[in-house]
């Protein structure tokens, strides 16, 4: 019976490899960013995301971190500008967080773990769908914004009031009307560099966009955060916690920011 991957010591990030030959691959991610080595890329352009919340569909725990998924058969919630030429599509997004405060984040920067990580997957629309977009170079944009522990996340809340009804994998219910732009920090400087999926099957299809600035999240919401569950309802419980994959070798790519 093959394991599923996951986080464990059994069968996750250093075990991936088996199963998924591209975990060694040219350009992988996370990476650790170090700012001073950065280069700034006066040809880069703001970010443009414009999303619609009446596009958002339902709210799931599915084993492996929760994800709010949204309607995406029209330009409703789109990507633009930034990094990336043409539009892309916001299919969903989902968290990576740690055990406690100081690990739980996928990218560094310079060896700092935040206590958690936002990822906004976004597919480029000049592919029929998602799935054709996952494979391809330049298939899918990711935006990713750091969580730093400080005052109550309100719009955060929101997500964590759903959570009784996600607790084990597999439970999935609906989530109407969340704008994922209220998560978003003030300031959207970025790094962006060509990497991956961060989970299997790590596809080397994501232009990664790395907000500089983190947004807040209150040491009791964290908590929150610690109590869903990897395992199934009726299963043994076991915490979702450290759903986060390490650095990976940067192996010669140069991450450009959109600031000086
Ligand atoms: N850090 S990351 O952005 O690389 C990442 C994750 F880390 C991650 F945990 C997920 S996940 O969906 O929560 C569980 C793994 O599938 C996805 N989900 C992907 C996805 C599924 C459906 C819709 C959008 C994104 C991922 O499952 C996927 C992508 C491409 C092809 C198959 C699966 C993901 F994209
Ligand atoms: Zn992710």
């Amino acid at each position: 019976v093959t394991m599923s991957w996951g986080y464990a010591a059994d069968n996750g990030p250093d075990k991936w490899a088996d199963n998924f030959p591209v975990a060694n691959g040219p350009r992988q991610s996370p990476i650790d960013i170090v700012p001073a080595e950065a280069s700034y890329d006066s040809g880069l352009k703001p970010l443009c995301l414009k999303y619609d919340p009446s596009t958002s569909l339902d709210i799931l725990n599915n084993g492996h971190s929760f994800q709010v998924t949204y309607v995406d058969d029209s330009d409703s919630s789109t990507l633009t500008d930034g990094p990336i030429s043409g539009v892309y599509r916001l299919k969903q997004f989902h968290f990576h967080w740690g055990s406690c405060d100081d690990q739980g984040s996928e990218h560094t920067v310079e060896g700092t773990k935040y206590p958690a990580e936002l990822h906004l997957v976004h597919w480029n629309t000049k592919y029929p769908s998602f799935a054709e977009a996952a494979s391809q170079p330049d298939g899918l944009a990711v935006v990713g914004v750091f969580l730093k522990i400080g005052a109550d996340n309100g719009s955060l809340q929101t997500l964590l009031d759903a959570f009784d009804a996600i607790k084990s994998k597999g439970k999935q219910t609906s989530f109407a009307n969340f704008d994922p732009a209220t998560l978003l920090p003030g300031c959207l400087d970025y790094w962006t560099y060509d990497g991956s999926l961060t989970t299997p099957p790590l596809l080397e299809s994501v232009t990664w966009i790395v907000c500089k600035e983190p947004i807040s999240v209150s040491p009791g919401q964290m908590a929150k955060f610690r109590g869903l569950l990897f395992s199934c309802e009726g299963e043994a419980e076991c915490c979702m916690v450290d759903n986060y994959r390490p650095p990976q070798p940067l192996k010669g790519r140069s991450v450009r920011a959109s600031f000086q």
